[in-house]
């Protein structure tokens, strides 16, 4: 008698046959799966990777805002369009109420080449620091945007000053010493620069003190300007104020101009306020406020919190201090 096995019916090969291609279909969709998945994943890692590799072009290049923006202010471009006078025609032709400058013209003014100027000017429109006006088909003028009148020299916020010092080679020196300093192998990164801390580096040498003077003058600017406005009721029982550290004395112009009941001292280092400009109503008294501070209603410090603990010998005045 034969024996019979799963194969020898008919049926029984149609089953088997049947089964084993819904084997072979899920194992195949399984590994279409597989691979898709791991395609996938390979495609976000190439992505993940192209974007950093095109990151990694802002900190090899990470410099060129700040640099390009000292030079706009070292050529005078915003100046320039500030005090630049759009000709009638062309205001009557365009009826355009902004300001603005052909390249041709802002090259002339500066005195240098255009092509060197359109590289230039190329990135201040690209990054919004200026707005460029179609004037007609060919030509173009150049605007100021909100940035840029930041950048005019007398600007009342002006922040020219401080671009300057913070790009200029003294200032930039210290940041190759970081690393240095993490390691904790210099004390400070401006002494490691330098040799000296930044006020005995200023002493020294006074057009880099001016610099920071100025600088400094931007930042009182705005942080004063803004507390008079916000709070006139702190200055109103004050007759007599010290600003320590107080630069060339800004501050205490904006507070004396806006509160001409107010006597302010100007108290800094002495080479500082040896070139501090003379200002009815704020006195300048040079002196180092570790060793001593002149007497007044306030005493206030703004931005050099250099030591709190040096002001416990403020314990019987009033102290506040204004952080910029
Ligand atoms: C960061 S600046 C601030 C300037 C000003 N308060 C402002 O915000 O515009 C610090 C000021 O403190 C002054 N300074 C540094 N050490 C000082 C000291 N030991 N005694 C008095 N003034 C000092 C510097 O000369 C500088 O003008």
């Amino acid at each position: 008698m034969q024996q019979l096995t799963p194969f020898n019916k008919p049926h029984h090969v149609k089953v088997f046959l049947f089964t084993g291609i819904l084997i072979l279909i899920y194992s195949h969709i399984q590994s279409e799966r597989k691979m898709d998945s791991e395609t996938k994943f390979e495609n976000i890692i190439s992505k993940e990777e192209a974007a950093a590799q095109q990151e990694i072009w802002k900190f090899v290049f990470g410099f060129t805002p700040m640099v390009v923006v000292m030079c706009a202010i070292e050529l005078g471009i915003p100046d320039i369009l500030e005090n630049h006078d759009t000709s009638e025609t062309m205001q009557e032709l365009w009826d355009c109420l902004i300001t603005s400058i052909t390249l041709a013209e802002l090259a002339s003014k500066i005195g240098c080449p255009m092509p060197t100027l359109h590289r230039i000017r190329r990135f201040l429109v690209q990054y919004k620091i200026f707005q460029e006006i179609a004037l007609s088909e060919t030509c173009f003028g150049y605007a100021h945007m909100p940035l840029s009148q930041l950048l005019t020299t007398h600007g009342k916020l002006s922040m020219a000053d401080f671009v300057l010092l913070e790009s200029s080679p003294v200032m930039l020196a210290p940041w190759h010493k970081l690393s240095a300093r993490v390691l904790g192998k210099e004390g400070s990164a401006f002494g490691a620069a330098h040799g000296d801390d930044v006020w005995g580096y200023a002493a020294a040498n006074p057009d880099h003190s001016k610099l920071i003077d100025h600088a400094m003058a931007c930042d009182a600017r705005l942080a004063v300007g803004a507390v008079i406005e916000g709070c006139p009721e702190v200055f109103r029982q004050l007759r007599t104020v010290v600003d320590v550290g107080g630069g060339d004395g800004t501050a205490l112009r904006l507070i004396v101009a806006a509160c001409p009941w107010i006597s302010g001292i100007n108290f800094d280092l002495p080479h500082v306020v040896s070139v501090a400009p003379a200002c009815m109503g704020v006195e300048h008294i040079g002196g180092d406020m570790f060793d001593h501070v002149p007497k007044a209603d306030v005493v206030y410090l703004m931005v050099s919190l250099f030591s709190l603990l040096e002001f416990s010998l403020f314990s019987n005045i009033q102290v506040f201090i204004l952080i910029g």
